[in-house]
């Protein structure tokens, strides 16, 4: 049996719908060890009646689980049912994302398309672009872990040089400047506005964005949505491009995180709408120890709770774009900067990163004004002839010399 069970659910009573159809027939107990986003978890599931089980259970040797993945477990259950408990853990704690489809209904074949059918319905549809994404990457980081598997890409983080230090980039560029340092975005497409630039060269983009005053960039490496890949990551690393380098990646899996290292990104993106608090703790704690910063991303005041509960956050993002509606609205960082959570954050002394939708001097100031000290800007820079331009156009002057 492999059910996901939190360290907080010791001696909770679950509902039966959460467990195993082949525990419904059993009174007895049984002994679990499964990893929870690389966190190993010992579960002990005892049942003394055919509807109600009592589960107790207790995390073990973080250190022993973060060099490597899952640990074996004892007995086996279905994958779906694992999930089904994954979606339940992530709706209590307000993420409206489902990590995956909550059927595991075969795969129907009609004409081009391929759809899940249960009764003759389409059995699983994402309910928002975000969803989408999340579901397709679960998928494709299934396959991509088969090509390069988890102890081929540590060694290659083992060859790999340093990292370069990706807050300090923007922490410096805010003192240089009086701006917010940039995060300057290489984006050739988006799902909320298609193709950005036809002609598009990362490196030559990369390049102009750093002559121009970025202190970082971001890079976009997925390839379905945003017509990204990691062969620009790589491409602009080794163009001898400075400016520490963000993985933007909607990251799923810890495998992922080893990957975007190996790949020489010196920071990853680390979504609040889509990551639970346990896994977000886990990859931040992992990412530590890879050498990258991580920008922890909220996009509403709940989010922003649970990530000021979690220790060791630096930089957080809070994106103007609702990644479920597409809709843009900047005072979405002013709302989430006023009040106890801007307190918390002043305090703590983190770096807040203002993301998307910005394209003047004005918006600049705004969300200056508001309490960042730092942007990320894809859109108003890239779609201009001269990225470089742009930059100064963005900021009202030329902040590569200031
Ligand atoms: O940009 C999108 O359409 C999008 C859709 C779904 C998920 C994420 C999306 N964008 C990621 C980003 O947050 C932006 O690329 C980034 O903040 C820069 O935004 P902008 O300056 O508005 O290009």
């Amino acid at each position: 049996m492999d059910a996901l069970v939190p360290v907080q659910s010791a001696g909770q009573r679950l509902p039966l719908r959460l467990l195993s159809p082949s525990l419904h027939r059993c009174i007895g107990s049984v002994s679990i060890r499964r990893s929870v986003s690389g966190f190993a978890m010992d579960t002990r599931i005892s049942s003394r009646s055919p509807s109600q089980f009592t589960i107790r259970s207790q995390q073990s040797d973080l250190k022993e689980s973060l060099g490597g993945v899952a640990s074996s477990s004892d007995v086996r259950i279905k994958e779906w049912e694992v999930d089904m408990y994954q979606n339940e853990l992530a709706i209590s704690q307000g993420i409206r994302i489902r990590r995956k489809p909550p059927s595991k209904a075969p795969l129907g074949y009609s004409g081009p398309f391929e759809l899940r059918l249960l009764n003759g319905q389409v059995a699983d549809s994402p309910s928002n672009i975000l969803e989408e994404i999340t579901w397709y990457k679960d998928h494709e980081v299934s396959r991509m872990k088969e090509l390069n598997p988890l102890e081929a890409l540590k060694k290659a983080v083992e060859n790999a040089p340093p990292t370069r230090d990706f807050v300090g980039a923007l922490r410096s560029a805010h003192q240089r400047t009086g701006f917010p340092g940039l995060i300057a975005e290489v984006k050739k497409a988006s799902p909320s506005r298609g193709i950005l630039k036809e002609n598009f060269d990362p490196v030559e983009i990369a390049q102009a964005y750093e002559r121009g005053g970025a202190a970082c960039l971001s890079v976009l490496t997925d390839q379905k949505y945003f017509k990204g890949g990691f062969e620009n990551l790589e491409a602009i690393r080794s163009a001898g491009v400075k400016c520490p380098l963000l993985c933007k990646e909607f990251v799923v899996d810890p495998w992922q995180i080893y990957y975007a290292r190996a790949k020489g990104a010196d920071a990853v993106l680390l979504i609040a709408a889509i990551l639970t608090d346990l896994e977000i703790t886990y990859m931040l704690k992992l990412s530590k120890k890879l050498g990258l910063a991580a920008l922890v991303e909220v996009h509403d005041e709940r989010e922003m709770g649970r990530v000021l509960g979690i220790e060791g956050i630096e930089l957080v993002g809070i994106n103007n774009r609702s990644l479920e509606t597409f809709k843009v609205d900047i005072s979405n960082t002013k709302k989430l900067l006023e009040g106890e959570h801007g307190r918390q954050i002043r305090e703590k002394d983190m770096i807040v990163v203002g993301e998307s939708g910005l394209f003047t001097p004005d918006d600049i100031a705004y969300v200056q004004d508001a309490g960042v000290k730092a942007v990320l800007v894809g859109e108003s820079i890239v779609k201009q002839n001269d990225p470089e331009k742009g930059i100064a156009g963005l900021f009202g002057r030329n902040i590569s010399q200031t």
